[in-house]
């Protein structure tokens, strides 16, 4: 089957050439292929048709008038959910199942949490978002088909992913909603069953500029991305709960609410164990008594929105809450490292906002007997405020606080590192990782805990452009003086 001009954009055309692809990058066009020319936040993609043209593309997708061009051109008043809308239409198929997560925290858990329950439960599963598309299946081995990039994938990425996954049999994906991704319509062409929520603190205020922009973006995920008909699945325990569930209501979505506050999937009690913690659940009031092998509420936060996500699905509660008992983590996430070599346990985490650090060493402090040790940072060219804020969390709640480089990109690393230490004026102040994460193991006593925060799965360092190897677990292994990491 050929697809033709108006298959795509869904309009009456009376030259209607036969479309090859899609894409909004000029240097990816290939003959037959329809560009969408976006004005972007670096450069205007108009500046690029002449090439897209010039390289085969057999008609435009634009704004506005673009002038006479010798290939068909539309317009369109959202040319971003245009262009998703073209590129999901483009490659048609997706798994019969996608939900979709957004939050500050925990977006990367929550979608690896339900990829492995739907899994547990017989389906072969993915996820979308900043670790790759991993694909799970019931009787194999689990496929990572992307590496990781951006949390949320271009709009046409997405499209050609969604295609693949379903031509491999996926049934059931989960996804990444960053709010980039949401704000750039990244996700306009996935056709959804549900969507959650986890919570709303400040980051990325460098892209949104306030709080309520950037809630505004998140919102949008329920007010225009899940139909009217769907599931919304809310953290009730978010002090943002409230506008979400309005959002929700208004838009047509039945509420499943998790967390102390839940009435959907209620979590009645919580209780730490050597190995996790156990969790008394409440939903459509049954009672499930969860051993979760994870460490820290924000975990439990995070496999309850999961949970809600999967029986959204169709899944069968009773399998959903019986496979939260063999939830591993994602990479990076409170990964436990190993014990040094004078005691004391090593982590490598995550955290990059000031929410997620205070998370992080809340959850540590009830597992130390001695020191908490944080080595941290903030990135560069992201969101400057929420530096010195990161600073007076990790001085306040840490009780050795190392500030270090955290892909500072273009920007001078030392001026990163002194917007930190604005808050936290008596940590350390160490730029080269590696150096920071020796300093820190060094500490290491019996009963002490040591987290490494801020790149997790991460495998570079991003200096002035140039990414540098650099692997937080293998470089705490060493400086504990193993040889592998142990999970
Ligand atoms: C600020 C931002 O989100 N930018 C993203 C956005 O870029 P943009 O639309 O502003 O593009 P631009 O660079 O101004 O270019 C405009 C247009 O010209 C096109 N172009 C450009 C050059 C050329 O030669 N030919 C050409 O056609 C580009 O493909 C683009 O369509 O769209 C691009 C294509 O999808 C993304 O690669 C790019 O991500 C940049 C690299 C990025 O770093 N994004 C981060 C901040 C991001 O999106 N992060 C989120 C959040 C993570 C989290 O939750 O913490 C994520 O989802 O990963
Ligand atoms: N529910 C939560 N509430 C607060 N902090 C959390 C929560 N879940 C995870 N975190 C913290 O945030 C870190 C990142 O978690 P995760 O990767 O799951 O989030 P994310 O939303 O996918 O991040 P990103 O925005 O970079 O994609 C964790 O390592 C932990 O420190
Ligand atoms: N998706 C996040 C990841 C931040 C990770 C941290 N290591 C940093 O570089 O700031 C961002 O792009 O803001
Ligand atoms: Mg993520």
């Amino acid at each position: 089957m050929s697809l033709r001009l108006s298959d795509l954009v869904k309009r009456e055309l009376a030259d209607d050439p036969a479309i090859k692809g899609v894409t909004a990058d000029s240097r990816k066009v290939k003959p037959g292929y329809l560009f969408a020319a976006l004005p972007g936040s670096t450069v205007d993609g108009r500046k690029f048709i002449p090439g897209a043209i010039e390289a085969g593309a057999a008609a435009v997708l634009a704004p506005d008038d673009v002038g006479g061009l010798p290939v068909p051109v539309v317009h369109a008043g959202d040319l971003r959910r245009a262009y998703a809308l073209a590129a999901a239409n483009f490659w048609g198929r997706q798994p019969a199942v996608c939900v979709a997560v957004t939050g500050t925290n925990g977006k990367t858990s929550v979608a690896t949490f339900c990829r492995q329950i739907f899994a547990a439960a017989g389906h072969k599963s993915a996820s979308m978002g900043t670790l790759g598309v991993t694909i799970s299946d019931p009787c194999g081995p689990d496929e990572q088909i992307t590496p990781p990039g951006l949390t949320t994938p271009d709009a046409a990425d997405v499209a050609e992913l969604l295609a693949t996954l379903a031509e491999k049999g996926v049934t059931h994906l989960a996804l990444e909603a960053s709010s980039h991704g949401i704000d750039q319509r990244r996700l306009d062409g996935v056709k959804l069953a549900a969507a959650g929520y986890l919570n709303l603190t400040q980051d990325h205020l460098d892209y949104h500029g306030t709080m309520g922009v950037y809630r505004a973006a998140k919102l949008r995920l329920f007010e225009t991305l899940l139909p009217r008909g769907g599931t919304a699945v809310l953290n009730a325990d978010s002090d943002q709960f409230p506008a979400f569930a309005a959002a929700a209501t208004e838009a047509g979505q039945t509420i499943i609410s998790t967390g102390k506050a839940g009435e959907g999937v209620r979590m009645a009690d919580r209780l730490l164990t050597p190995e996790g913690q156990r969790l008394k659940l409440i939903y459509a009031g049954e009672e499930y008594d969860v051993r979760l092998p994870l460490a820290g509420g924000f975990q439990a936060d995070n496999a309850l929105v999961a949970a809600g996500l999967c029986i959204a699905a169709g899944i069968d509660p009773a399998a959903v809450f019986i496979a939260l008992e063999g939830l591993r983590g994602a990479p990076g996430r409170l990964q436990r490292v190993g014990t040094g070599r004078t005691g004391g346990e090593a982590y490598v985490d995550y955290a990059h906002t000031p929410d997620g650090l205070e998370t992080v060493l809340k959850a540590l402090r009830p597992h130390t007997l001695g020191k908490l040790v944080a080595v941290f940072g903030a990135g560069g060219d992201r969101d400057r405020t929420k530096r010195p804020i990161m600073g007076e969390i990790v001085a306040r709640l840490a009780d050795v606080a190392i500030i270090t480089d955290d892909n500072p990109r273009s920007e001078d690393p030392a001026a990163i590192r002194a917007q930190v230490q604005d808050g936290a004026p008596d940590a350390q102040n160490i730029g080269d990782r590696r150096e920071a994460i020796r300093a820190a193991v060094a500490l290491l006593n019996e009963g002490d805990v040591l987290v490494v925060a801020g790149k997790g799965h991460e495998q570079g360092q991003t200096i002035a452009g140039v990414t540098h190897p650099f692997d937080d677990v293998t470089e705490t292994a060493a400086a504990l003086g193993l040889e592998h990491a142990h999970g």
